[in-house]
């Protein structure tokens, strides 16, 4: 197969708010172009890991390509460039973005705007791309399509006169959909006869083929057998293959300028492939690389430790493995005197956090605990050094620490006007700076300045339930600000658990310390004698509650008569036991350590 003619490619993404319907636009794409028979055609193809599809979000980003006989009598070819929906992956959006030229905005037509159609749609206005609105879902009665492109010129300032009016759901407008991309979005430029300058958009280890890197031709041809360069590592490997995904990865035999696809050489870990960095010919080598990515930095961190520590080195096992597909999930070895041995992990946020936590319970099999999450803190000591703390456990002696500065994000919030009130509350409550606050037709948009260390926790869920699941949330991060941060410490029977400290604000301190305290009296089970859970800073307590010696025998109020009872009882706390761990004289339960994180004080 020879390269394609440049004008009849057009590079394309789809970015939209969750559940707006990006995934099931894209299956229309793709069925009608005809890549993939009936019988082939899974639901929501694009979607390809399990967790991604139970749990209804794109995680990873995929590409497919499409050939598309337009009106005008050419054949085009349309590479659609999947981008996830969630805040965590944000930088695989803005890469998927940087290597297309177009996007389709996809605004459900019965909602409306909401948080992520205004981050997503910004960050591909800052990839410069041309963008055509296309409005979902107007099969819906309550659809209001003149009320939606009202508010996306008002709000986005987008002409969105000529918006596609689709249901991706039952296919009209799918047609209009492939003109407007033909037509409105325009081709990719490049030149055929130049050095080789490609650039590395994503990388991924598949069990047959191994690394496999998909790649975006700037210029130059990239082919089958040639040698090529990473300019960033400075490492060079013979191509083994070269193809492209339509959406199975079928082989070709050259990629032109502004061709999507991929490559496999013998790259040996994904860790070996820097997204964004720039291929090259490594006898024609161009002379500058592309513009690259920033690298991913984990913004949370967190413990993760094998309830049962003969279970670690299983622990070690799956993570190696989980980090082959994901480069941005970091792991290191760590040590606690309460959970024993296990890792420091780092993660592009919550979502991301669960994401592989699930995982690792689910597809390895482990039973794991693991310690609140945390934000990455930058200390500056008296000697006038600088350190990063990704583990309160950690925190140095407070003498000689001179500064604590901690991240902040700027957070859009989309609500329904009548939770505006609880919303504005939550956020002042997290010590929140209002930036900005309007109105897009009947809701209400609020522009916030918030510590991350606030969000981590539960500010999603909060979020969620104040507004009845109405508002919409988006976040990026912004800078790190000094702050009056201190490290509360935990005490269990005078013990302190190293897996419960925390960073705090020193103003929030006794609420928090205080929350905790209670939180935990009642998830600690009664032992036969008196516990004292304390907070504090230092040596001084801030807080404390005491859980009262148990007095009775568990299963003396089953009379002795009804053995199964008794036994399964007996059983019932065994199982518990698995879970528990121990603190000096005292067992705690494992959910504790994340339920007393939960507070909503
Ligand atoms: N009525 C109606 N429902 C639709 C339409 N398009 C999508 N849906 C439904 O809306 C829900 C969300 O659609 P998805 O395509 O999964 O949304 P998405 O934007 O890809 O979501 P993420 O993958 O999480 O980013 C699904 O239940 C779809 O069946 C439509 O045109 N009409």
């Amino acid at each position: 197969m020879t390269t394609k003619p440049i004008e009849n490619i057009r590079n394309f993404s789809i970015v939209a708010h969750i559940d707006h319907g990006k995934s099931t636009l894209a299956d229309r794409l793709i069925q009608k172009t005809g890549a993939l028979s009936e019988r082939e055609m899974q639901e929501q193809v694009l979607d390809s890991m399990d967790i991604e599809r139970e749990r209804g979000i794109t995680i990873k980003a995929q590409t497919v390509r499409l050939e598309y006989p337009a009106k005008d009598g050419k054949t085009y070819i349309l590479n659609l460039m999947d981008t996830p929906g969630h805040v965590d992956f944000a930088y695989e959006v803005s890469r998927s973005l940087a290597a297309c030229e177009g996007s389709l905005l996809v605004v459900d037509a019965s909602q409306g705007v909401e948080a992520q159609t205004l981050a997503n749609v910004y960050q591909a206005l800052d990839a410069n791309h041309e963008i055509v609105p296309v409005l979902n879902k107007i099969d819906l009665p309550a659809a209001e399509p003149e009320r939606v492109k009202e508010q996306i010129e008002e709000v986005i300032g987008l002409d969105a006169s000529d918006a596609v009016l689709i249901s991706a759901k039952t296919g009209l407008g799918i047609e209009d959909v492939l003109e407007a991309i033909v037509t409105r979005l325009p081709p990719p430029k490049g030149d055929a006869e130049a050095p080789l300058k490609a650039m590395l958009v994503d990388s991924w280890y598949d069990a047959y083929l191994g690394v496999v890197v998909l790649v975006r031709i700037v210029d130059g041809v990239l082919k089958k057998g040639m040698t090529i360069r990473m300019m960033g590592t400075g490492a060079a490997y013979p191509v083994d293959r070269v193809g492209v995904f339509r959406p199975k990865m079928t082989n070709v035999d050259s990629l032109g300028p502004g061709e999507v696809g991929f490559l496999t050489a013998s790259i040996k870990e994904v860790a070996d492939t820097a997204v964004g960095d720039t291929i090259t010919d490594d006898r024609r080598p161009c002379a500058e690389p592309l513009p690259g990515f920033k690298p991913v930095q984990p913004v949370v961190f967190c413990g993760i430790f094998p309830v049962d520590a003969a279970d670690f080195e299983d622990l070690r096992a799956a993570m190696g493995k989980l980090r082959l597909n994901d480069a941005s999930f970091t792991y290191e070895m760590e040590t606690s005197a309460a959970l024993g041995f296990g890792f420091r992990c780092g993660f592009l946020g919550l979502l991301h956090l669960e994401i592989i936590q699930e995982r690792l319970e689910r597809e390895f099999n482990l039973d794991l605990i693991s310690t609140a999450p945390s934000v990455v803190y930058r200390l500056r000591m008296t000697d006038g050094t600088e350190r990063e703390l990704h583990n309160p456990a950690d925190m140095p002696d407070v003498v000689k620490i001179a500064e604590i500065a901690e991240p902040w994000i700027r957070a859009t919030i989309l609500t329904p006007d009548e939770y505006l009130g609880s919303i504005l509350k939550l956020c002042q409550d997290r010590r929140g700076e209002q930036v900005d606050l309007n109105y897009v037709g009947k809701r209400a948009m609020v522009v916030y300045d918030l510590p991350l260390n606030e969000v981590v926790f539960d500010f999603y869920d909060r979020l969620k339930s104040v507004s009845k699941g109405y508002a919409s949330f988006d976040y990026q991060l912004t800078e790190y600000r000094p702050g009056d941060l201190v490290k509360m410490s935990i005490l269990v029977n005078g013990e302190p658990v190293d897996a419960l400290s925390m960073l705090v604000h020193r103003t929030r301190a006794e609420a928090r310390g205080r929350a905790m305290c209670e939180k935990l009296k009642d998830l600690i089970p009664q032992h036969l004698f008196q516990i004292p859970i304390q907070a504090a800073i230092g040596s001084k307590i801030i807080a404390r509650e005491t859980i009262r010696a148990l007095r009775k025998d568990v299963t003396a109020k089953c009379y002795g008569g009804d053995v199964t009872r008794k036994r399964k009882l007996l059983e019932k706390q065994k199982e518990g036991k698995k879970r528990m761990r121990q603190f000096g004289k005292v067992e705690i339960p494992q959910e504790a350590f994340i339920a007393a994180l939960k507070i909503d004080s």
